[in-house]
């Protein structure tokens, strides 16, 4: 391991005296995404063709779904080889969950795989290098994790720490980012692998009138993986840091823990999305982001960069309605949301690639940004960050 001068993380021998103890920053990304691109303008043909599915006004409202939630490309496992390998996902009625996990585990776990190689390439160092791993997740479940074979297959030290982070839905990004940031900025030297995966293939269903979310997810959900790495006190000649991750917070809202809601069945995962989530997360978002700019006393929601977890449209318009965000603010989240859809946990990830990029080119006035991304509970996950360039 290289010497990052604060001691040595693994071995447990650094000491306060060495160490500055420093903000975590956010120092590499990477992703990986399914083989199969679905743009956008196929997606009703190959849903209602997978799903056996020949109602007209599902076509119609699938349609106009394709178009309002402003999705251009998204990537998938799911594909015509799969459903003709596992015939019983186009259809209700079966048992699916143990070949539906078959897929995800597997899935989940190649696509993570690659995501962490382009992250640790973009780093520099040796994956040897890494102290501890953070894996993000609502698409697998076993025991032992994915996190495990995650790290056997990157080569990663046995002793690497390992924290699982599974079900968090949408919000599930920024928790791991969460998490990292403690854990960088609590054991001088380490270094932190996030790895975030994520396929629908848990809750791909035909259509119902009984589910008109369904169709919702249909027109906006993606597959895919990303990773970061962060940790605090970079080498100078070695390491190139972006983010410097100052504060982080959490909240649920009381009473809206139906309002995202996913059991899981012998059929895989029930998904339901409330209608009213947008009129939710406009309900709290003003004052859950005032206690983020408090902490560095910005009053004017103008003043920061915004990088936004893109759920839906809807959402992204309200945000930018009621906190009378001028239009550039959310441009890097309509562009994740445009080309990648609604990656669950990932989005916000592929959310901050974009806003690495602008910020080398020098595009970000700001000093001082947020991160915030949505989940079931109402939960909402919030970091007020400093851009470096
Ligand atoms: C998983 C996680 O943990 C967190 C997440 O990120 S979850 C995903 C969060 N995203 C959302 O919930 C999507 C938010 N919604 C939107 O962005 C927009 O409503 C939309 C793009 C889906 C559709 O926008 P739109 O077409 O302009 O108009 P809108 O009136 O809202 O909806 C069109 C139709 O879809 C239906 N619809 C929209 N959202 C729905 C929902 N959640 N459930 C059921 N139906 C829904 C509407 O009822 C409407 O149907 P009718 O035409 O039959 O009345």
């Amino acid at each position: 391991m290289a010497d990052l001068g604060f001691g040595d993380a693994r071995s447990g021998n650094g000491s306060r005296s060495q160490c500055s103890r420093g903000k975590a920053m956010l120092l590499a990304l990477g992703k990986g995404l399914p083989e199969q691109v679905l743009p956008q303008e196929k997606v009703v043909e190959t849903y209602l063709q997978d799903t056996i599915c020949d109602d007209p006004a599902t076509r119609a409202k699938l349609e106009r779904l394709c178009k309002t939630t402003t999705v251009r490309t998204r990537y998938t496992v799911m594909s015509k080889e799969l459903l003709d390998e596992h015939p019983e996902l186009r259809t209700e009625g079966t048992p699916t969950l143990t070949p539906r996990l078959d897929i995800c585990n597997a899935a989940v776990l190649e696509l993570g795989a690659t995501a962490a190689r382009a992250a640790l390439g973009e780093w520099g160092r040796p994956a040897a290098d890494i102290t501890h791993l953070v894996y993000i997740s609502s698409s697998e479940l076993r025991l032992p994790g994915g996190d495990l074979f995650l790290a056997t297959r990157l080569g990663l030290h046995p002793n690497t720490v390992r924290t699982s982070l599974l079900f968090l839905g949408c919000s599930g990004g920024a928790a791991a980012l969460r998490t990292a940031k403690d854990i960088a900025e609590n054991n001088p030297g380490s270094r932190v692998l996030v790895v975030a995966a994520e396929t629908t293939v848990l809750g791909f269903r035909p259509p119902s009138p009984d589910r008109p979310y369904d169709l919702v997810g249909a027109a906006l959900f993606g597959d895919g993986a990303s990773a970061a790495i962060i940790g605090a006190g970079p080498i100078a000649a070695e390491e190139s840091p972006f983010l410097e991750l100052q504060f982080s917070t959490q909240e649920f809202l009381p009473g809206t823990d139906k309002v995202i809601d996913g059991k899981i069945t012998e059929e895989g995962i029930n998904f339901k999305l409330g209608r009213d989530l947008p009129e939710k997360i406009e309900s709290r978002i003003e004052g859950f982001c005032r206690t983020l700019m408090d902490r560095v006393g910005i009053k004017e929601f103008n003043d920061v960069f915004w990088a936004v977890h893109p759920g839906g449209p809807a959402i992204l318009n309200r945000l930018e309605v009621c906190l009378e965000l001028q239009p550039e603010k959310l441009k890097i989240s309509r562009k994740a949301l445009m080309n990648y859809g609604n990656v669950s946990s990932n989005t916000v990830f592929y959310v901050l690639e974009y806003l690495r990029d602008e910020l080398k080119k020098g595009m970000i006035r700001e000093e001082w940004g947020l991160i915030l991304a949505f989940g079931p509970g109402i939960t909402f996950e919030g970091m007020l960050v400093r851009g470096i360039n």
